[in-house]
């Protein structure tokens, strides 16, 4: 029950809908039995040539039911879908919510074909659980009880086989269907999340794995991973459809057990002649709903399935109800590394160990080191996307775990080493920083960082995939012109620039940043001499930090050092 948790939740919620389904469900049901059991009725009375007004008015009832259980039909139908619909949207806003605050852990732990299995496939699948799993066995019910206890009043012994025929649908086959099921349902939610996980591989490593000649094999191996998925779904299929031929057969014996011995009361001379063909007409028409049974473990499980795959993506990471200090806005905003360590799950090493210092508001502030010593998990840490393992980052004070992320996010202007684009034109590209930025503001934003050769009806393809590396850098920037934040964090802004490019769009940051807080992380060392701080890191650990002449002034210092060989580098 834990496992379905979720979509009960949700599903409680729609009580009204839950209501009128069941309502109207009965209303059809009953009316379907009062149908065929005055038909049955009519058809005997119409053999002994009665009085003309008594199949009159049995015929205007049988037709007045007929309408009545279409509409009701309608009704059920109409109400048990909006339910569901209502329960798919609202499970839909819970796990969005529910993800939101923990994407960037998410996204690190989960491969994203699988996440977008999760939120898409198994989301969809919880369709079936009011409508297949839940509601129809309580109409069922309901339907058969009012039906017995009518059939009882005409004869007791009917009533009995009907009872015994009802347990045998409702308890019996779906028990053992149940537990044919649970195996092949967990293997199939699996397999279609590893499906969806190799299809997005091969999707965005297209280019590199056709250049590498893998492309074919990888294929080969899609195709193999499909039939296979292809092969267990229509094995899932071809059971389910034994599964309700073996229920309906079992209606039908029902049925006739009931006529046989209905006969055998007639001939008794316990049962009118004319009640023999209502009492059929009433067996087949009670089952007739009886297939659902049959699917009703699949769907069960697969809810199940599907509710737990939701749940897991959340279940143990900690949400950040912590978040409780709303950052204020415009008052300038202090950063204090405490002995900060940051290790990323299922790693061995930390990324970053005991780092402290402090970037204070306006400060100019650069990174630098060797690739991979920890210079952008600094980066990740200001934005609250870095695992923390022991110490603290404070912001005005107040710990920045305490704090709500976007109270923080909306006073930075970030650029990544690695920065989205969207598929659209360059100027959804660009107010994607700004909604309200207009076309003049846009233009201008294109000018600074030199591309003012794109129009602004341009398109970006996907990923910017129909962009030059150096040209993706300079649009991530020119979106931050568009913003006004009081942070800056830059990481390897220009490194895919040429020398002269990259002087002037420093310039035109420089001359854009005069009051703000600028954290740049670079690798070349140049133009580093008018920075308030620099952060040397070396394998995790900042090794020094300082102004620029406070660190050459150390002669056996790790920044001269890599100073000195960079500049013999550039002498050659
Ligand atoms: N998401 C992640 N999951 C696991 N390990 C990570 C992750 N991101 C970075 N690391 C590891 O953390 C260490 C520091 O990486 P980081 O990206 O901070 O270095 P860097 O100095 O910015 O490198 P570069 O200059 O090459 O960008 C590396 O050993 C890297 O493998």
């Amino acid at each position: 029950m834990k496992d379905l948790s979720l979509v009960m939740k949700m599903m409680l919620k729609e009580k009204k809908d839950i209501f009128l389904s069941i309502f109207f469900g009965f209303l059809a049901g009953i009316t379907a039995v009062s149908l065929f059991a005055a038909s049955g009725y009519l058809i005997s009375q119409a053999a002994f040539a009665p009085p003309i007004y008594t199949l009159m008015v049995l015929v205007a009832s049988v037709k007045l039911l007929g309408i009545s259980s279409a509409v009701s039909r309608y009704g059920e139908r109409y109400f048990s879908h909006r339910g569901t619909f209502t329960i798919l949207k609202n499970i839909r806003l819970k796990v969005y919510d529910r993800i939101e605050p923990l994407a960037n852990r998410i996204l690190q732990k989960y491969r994203s074909g699988d996440i977008l299995a999760r939120v898409v496939g198994d989301v969809e699948s919880l369709q079936h659980f009011f409508l297949r799993v839940f509601y129809p066995p309580v109409v069922l019910a309901v339907v058969f009880i009012a039906t017995v206890f009518f059939t009882m009043y005409l004869s007791v012994g009917v009533a009995l086989t009907m009872i015994a025929g009802m347990a045998v649908v409702l308890l019996v086959f779906p028990s053992v269907f149940y537990l044919f099921q649970r195996k092949t349902a967990a293997s199939m939610r699996e397999r279609r999340g590893a499906l969806s996980s190799a299809f997005t591989d091969y999707l965005y490593g297209f280019r590199e794995l056709t250049i590498f000649q893998q492309a074919e094999t990888k294929k080969q191996q899609l195709d193999q991973d499909m039939h296979h998925y292809e092969a267990m779904k229509a094995k899932e299929n071809r059971q389910l459809a034994m599964r309700e031929a073996m229920v309906i057969f079992f209606s039908f014996l029902v049925a006739v057990i009931v006529l046989v011995q209905a006969g055998f009361y007639v001939a008794e001379g316990n049962l009118a002649g004319t009640l023999l063909a209502v009492m059929f007409m009433i067996a087949i028409t009670v089952f007739e709903d009886t297939p659902s049974m049959a699917v009703l473990p699949a769907h069960l499980e697969e809810s199940k399935a599907s509710s737990k795959r939701l749940i897991e993506v959340w279940d143990n990471e900690t949400p950040s109800d912590t978040a409780e200090h709303e950052l204020e806005a415009d008052v300038p905003i202090q950063f204090d590394f405490k002995d900060v360590s940051i290790q990323y799950p299922n790693e061995k090493k930390a990324a970053v160990q005991h780092a402290s210092f402090q970037i204070h508001p306006g400060e100019n502030i650069a990174i630098v080191g060797p690739s991979g010593s920890g210079k952008s998990t600094l980066m990740q840490a200001m934005l609250t996307f870095a695992p923390i393992q022991s110490g603290q980052i404070d912001v005005n004070g107040k710990a920045l775990s305490t704090l709500v992320p976007d109270s923080l996010w909306r006073q930075m202007n970030v650029s990544l080493q690695h920065n989205h684009f969207f598929y659209g034109s360059m100027y959804e590209n660009l107010r994607f920083a700004n909604n309200e930025a207009g076309e003049k503001a846009c233009r201008e934003a294109l000018k600074k960082i030199q591309l003012s050769h794109f129009s602004l009806e341009d398109q970006v393809l996907e990923k910017g995939s129909n962009l030059s590396g150096g040209e993706k850098q300079r649009l991530a920037l020119a979106r931050l012109f568009l913003r006004d934040a009081s942070v800056w964090l830059l990481d390897e802004p220009t490194s895919s620039l040429d020398a002269i490019t990259e002087q002037d769009i420093m310039d035109e940051i420089e001359k854009a940043t005069k009051y703000q807080t600028v954290v740049t992380i670079r690798h070349r060392l140049t133009g580093l001499e008018n920075m308030d701080k620099i952060i040397v890191m070396n394998h995790g650990e900042i090794v020094e930090q300082g102004t620029y002449r406070e660190l050459m002034k150390n002669e056996k210092g790790y920044f001269k050092a890599m100073k000195e060989l960079e500049n013999q580098q550039l002498a050659f």
